[in-house]
């Protein structure tokens, strides 16, 4: 990972800050619910993105992580519940949809068009579009101008999507992973930009990734989604001090830790990793030296790895659950 300013234009929120100076600014999203038939997918959201602040938006597969982004940019309609963006309902809004950009991997174009038939386009799409940012950034991923946007690769596809979603400079950016088709250079390309963009032109971004660790210093705040709602929506600091890993052979392990709260276990061999609710105090981790365990903070992509696994084992349930009604019915 180069990318290595450590969170440049950081505020320091508490933990589940939701004190906000104006209660309508920024986008704020109160008891949202989608169901698609009997199946609700987004179970009673409240969440409230201040303006100018990058987010994160972490979960394992299926949590609903799009679900939510495409019902913020009003792509689809929620069942219940209210989304405001700036105090005002977005759904049918032009007026807060054109400060919006949410960029997809599943992105669609007019295929036909060539890549400078799309750039000269998209000025009317966003007050506030950077041609001359489009221009470099194109540069930089080497995206040619006179080809057809069928006859991209993937991954300058995906380098065309995340140059738009800069240029655009929308107050509210929403990504939606848009960057899995990139390789490892161009992604780092794009996390420089984006860098770049938000200290010096600060707006609220909310981007799903996978790949935690290496986007996590641009992370600001984490949100955390699990099973349809948020788990947790905290600094991001704060997430990976909110839990530690404790590392060693599995007897002094299961001793050391059976008084805490523990999250996930794994082995291998003899030796286990146990990652643990809280921090450890001094005399705790002088009793953890004792036993020759090794205790550390764990990077965001374990945690968010841990609670996938705990998603996963709750899915596992339920379909068992339900192919034991199947069999009794
Ligand atoms: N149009 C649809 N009709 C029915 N179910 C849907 C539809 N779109 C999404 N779902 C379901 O909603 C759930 C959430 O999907 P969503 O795409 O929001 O997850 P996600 O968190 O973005 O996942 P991923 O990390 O895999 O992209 C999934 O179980 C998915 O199958």
């Amino acid at each position: 990972m180069t990318v290595t300013t450590s969170h440049a234009h950081r505020h320091q929120p508490e933990p589940q800050d939701t004190a906000r100076t104006d209660p309508h600014s920024g986008i704020v999203l109160r008891d949202v619910t989608k169901s698609y038939g009997k199946t609700e997918v987004l179970k009673g959201i409240d969440l409230h993105l201040d303006p100018g602040k990058v987010y994160g938006l972490l979960g394992a597969n299926g949590v609903g992580k799009t679900t939510m982004m495409s019902l913020i940019c009003n792509h689809i309609f929620r069942t219940s519940g209210s989304v405001t963006i700036d105090g005002e309902d977005p759904a049918e809004n032009a007026k807060i949809l054109e400060r919006t950009v949410f960029i997809h991997e599943d992105q669609r174009w007019h295929d036909d068009y060539l890549v400078k038939h799309i750039l000269s386009a998209l000025p009317s799409f966003y007050r506030g579009w950077q041609p001359e940012l489009a221009e470099r950034l194109l540069e930089r991923f080497s995206i040619p101008r006179k080809t057809q946007l069928k006859k991209l690769s993937r991954g300058q596809r995906s380098a065309f999507a995340v140059s738009i979603s800069l240029a655009s400079r929308a107050e509210y950016t929403f990504l939606d992973e848009p960057y899995l088709g990139l390789d490892p250079s161009s992604r780092n390309i794009f996390y420089e930009e984006l860098m770049r963009e938000v200290s010096e032109h600060p707006r609220t971004v909310l981007m799903s990734t996978h790949l935690i660790d290496e986007a996590a210093n641009l992370m600001e705040e984490v949100i955390l989604m699990r099973q349809g709602r948020i788990e947790l929506h905290a600094d991001s600091d704060a997430v990976t001090s909110s839990m530690t890993a404790v590392r060693g052979i599995e007897d002094a392990v299961d001793e050391f830790t059976a008084s805490y709260d523990i999250v996930n276990s794994q082995s291998l061999g003899r030796i286990r990793s146990v990652l643990v609710r809280g921090s450890l105090s001094p005399r705790e981790r002088e009793r953890a030296d004792r036993l020759h365990l090794s205790v550390e903070t764990p990077g965001l992509q374990e945690i968010v790895a841990a609670l996938g696994i705990l998603d996963h084992d709750a899915r596992q349930a339920d379909v068992h659950d339900t192919q034991n009604e199947g069999a009794m019915s």
